[in-house]
């Protein structure tokens, strides 16, 4: 790969001690950094390395491949790229018993969401009552406590300076209030190669990221500055980054063939998504590139559901047929794995009677509502937790539940299912369940990713073994939450290829030959009144990073009811 450094890039990277690289979407700030530790990895001593801390697991892998287009096999084994938990997990197991003389121990995501919607109280104190007292740590609480310890320990501190004496800090602009503190911990001894992008802040709803971080990076440190402003290196000679910096600035957006903007009818919305994503599949390849990556991009993780179901069916766009086109999903792992235990309850429903089974399923879809409250706090969720407890409650004391989904579990529960003994069969019968009631449809959505763990084969062998051995399904739910976990974690090292969706924010930091951005027609709208201001300042931030993830093409599919995306007529028009 040929790297053409401009004047300001060769400053930045011939400059010592702590710089901060601002500038826009691939204007190459991670290049940069990388072209950096190339520099830097000749002068470490043995067991040193450059540290290069993400945000997310996501955002690592596309560090890891920038690291293979410019570093060789030999320089890369000095540089560790891990995101802010790792980094911060790693200081409390190793150290942690300092704190508080406890054995530190972890409390996964998973565990902690459910803990946490059990909880009377407020979630945030007792995580760090947790932490402080039983050494339980959360992981909402790494940054906060290894600053804390780092704080404490001036060994510690040294210890990991000499470690990793220059640290990269990516995304910068991102860094929330612990990580800060504990940024300016480990900059006590270490230079900092800070990179960042003040208009790419797309999780400012959170109160502890401040948008005047970079100016306090800047006040602290006073380090040698260097923009890279609009340069693009991602999408050189397209109009990407033009139209995407006018949808940010609400302006009229040029006109350019790289970005197609399509409207669609109630009648033609879904044939016409998946058309957009043939088509632009096949204009990549038309432009020579084999196999090209393709992200398909939502506001919500619903919507991104709802896509997946549209990709996988058959449509006809303009008299041609669409045949379903097969993707990826980067969906979340927790909802999915709550889903997969209320199929499998169901598995376990010949074993028991009627009542008790439909009490364990309600019990489950309560649990998967708590799953998701815990995830996205809402009315709606928390009310469908109450009311499929409330229903297993009324189920157990022989009353009828008085909701629909409720009462379409009961009732199949009453009719029973007849289990043979093929496992995938017996699943899908089981999944069908839910699938039988409107009221399910997001449960049984969200079950339909099961495969995203690339796990199915591994729990069809499981439960054909326990049928093997007991004629039954029993322990089905053990059985499927100890696959997944595995599988998830399995899931995680795999680069997804192809065409893959997942929701704008999960687009940051990331990069496809083509991006289609889909507005959902009742949900996963762009421009909501009833959450955001016009002229929509933090959708327009996301909107451009969603659209200057894209190499060389973008289409934006969007109902014909929407206001336009920016420029006249946007602020007035918000969509419902
Ligand atoms: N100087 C350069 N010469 C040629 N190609 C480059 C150069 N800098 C970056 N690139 C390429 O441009 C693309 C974007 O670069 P990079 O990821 O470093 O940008 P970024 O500023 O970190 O982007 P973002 O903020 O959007 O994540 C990458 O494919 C990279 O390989």
């Amino acid at each position: 790969m040929t790297i053409n450094l401009s004047d300001v890039g060769k400053c930045a990277l011939a400059a010592d001690g702590t710089v901060l690289v601002t500038g826009g979407p691939g204007s190459g700030k991670t290049t940069l950094a990388l072209l950096k530790a190339q520099r830097l990895i000749p002068a470490l001593k043995p067991g040193q390395e450059v540290l290069f801390l993400s945000f997310s697991r996501a955002a690592v892998r596309q560090v890891l491949i920038g690291c293979k287009d410019i570093l060789t096999a030999g320089e890369r084994k000095h540089i560790a790229v891990k995101t802010y938990h790792a980094f911060c997990m790693e200081i409390l197991k190793s150290h942690g018993r300092l704190l508080n003389g406890k054995c530190p121990t972890i409390l996964f995501p998973g565990p902690e969401r459910l803990a946490k919607s059990r909880f009377d109280g407020e979630w945030s104190t007792e995580v760090q009552r947790l932490a402080s007292e039983d050494g339980l740590y959360a992981f909402s609480t790494f940054a906060g406590c290894a600053a804390a310890l780092l704080v404490r320990s001036a060994s510690v501190r040294e210890l990991i300076s000499d470690t990793y004496p220059v640290i990269i800090l990516d995304e910068f602009q991102d860094t929330d209030d612990a990580q800060w503190a504990l940024v300016k911990q480990v900059a006590r001894g270490s230079s900092l190669i800070t990179l960042a992008d003040p208009d790419q802040r797309i999780f400012d709803y959170h109160a502890d990221i401040d948008p005047e971080r970079l100016n306090q990076f800047r006040a602290r440190f006073a380090p040698q500055e260097f923009n890279f402003g609009s340069d693009n290196h991602r999408s050189p000679n397209a109009g990407i980054l033009a139209f995407a910096d006018a949808v940010m600035a609400n302006e009229v957006p040029p006109v350019t063939d790289d970005v197609k903007q399509v409207r669609t009818y109630p009648n033609n919305h879904e044939a016409t998504v998946h058309a957009a994503v043939i088509w632009l599949l096949s204009k990549l390849r038309k432009a020579g590139i084999d196999s090209p990556s393709v992200a398909v991009l939502a506001r919500s993780n619903s919507y991104v559901g709802d896509i997946s179901l549209m990709l996988g069916k058959s449509h006809t766009y303009s008299k041609q047929s669409c045949k379903p086109v097969d993707h990826h999903v980067v969906w979340d792992a927790e909802l999915t794995a709550a889903a997969a235990q209320v199929v499998a309850s169901i598995l376990e429903w010949p074993l028991n009677d009627a009542v008790a089974s439909a009490a364990s399923t309600l019990e489950a879809i309560a649990d998967f509502y708590e799953m998701k409250n815990a995830e996205h706090p809402s009315k709606s969720a928390q009310r469908d937790a109450a009311s499929y407890r409330a229903a297993a409650t009324r189920v157990r004391e022989g009353k009828e539940p008085r909701s629909n989904g409720a009462k379409a579990v009961k009732a199949a529960c009453v009719t029973g299912l007849l289990f043979r003994g093929d496992s995938v069969e017996d699943w899908l019968m089981a999944r069908g369940v839910l699938g039988s009631s409107d009221k399910l449809a997001e449960l049984f959505t969200a079950a339909r990713f099961v495969r995203l763990f690339r796990a199915t084969d591994e729990i069809g062998g499981r439960l054909s073994a326990l049928w093997a051995e007991t004629g039954t399904y029993r322990d089905a739910r053990t059985v499927v939450r100890r696959t997944l976990n595995l599988g998830r974690l399995m899931a995680i090292e795999t680069e997804p290829r192809g065409v893959v969706l997942m929701t704008l924010h999960k687009s940051k930091g990331k990069e496809f030959d083509g991006v289609v951005i889909v507005e959902g027609q009742y949900s996963g709208s762009f421009f909501n009144d009833r959450w955001e201001k016009p002229p929509f300042a933090a959708t327009r931030r996301l909107l451009r990073v969603g659209i200057t993830r894209a190499r060389h093409r973008v289409m934006i599919v969007r109902p014909n009811a929407a206001p336009p995306l920016s420029g006249a007529g946007n602020s007035e028009g918000a969509a419902a």
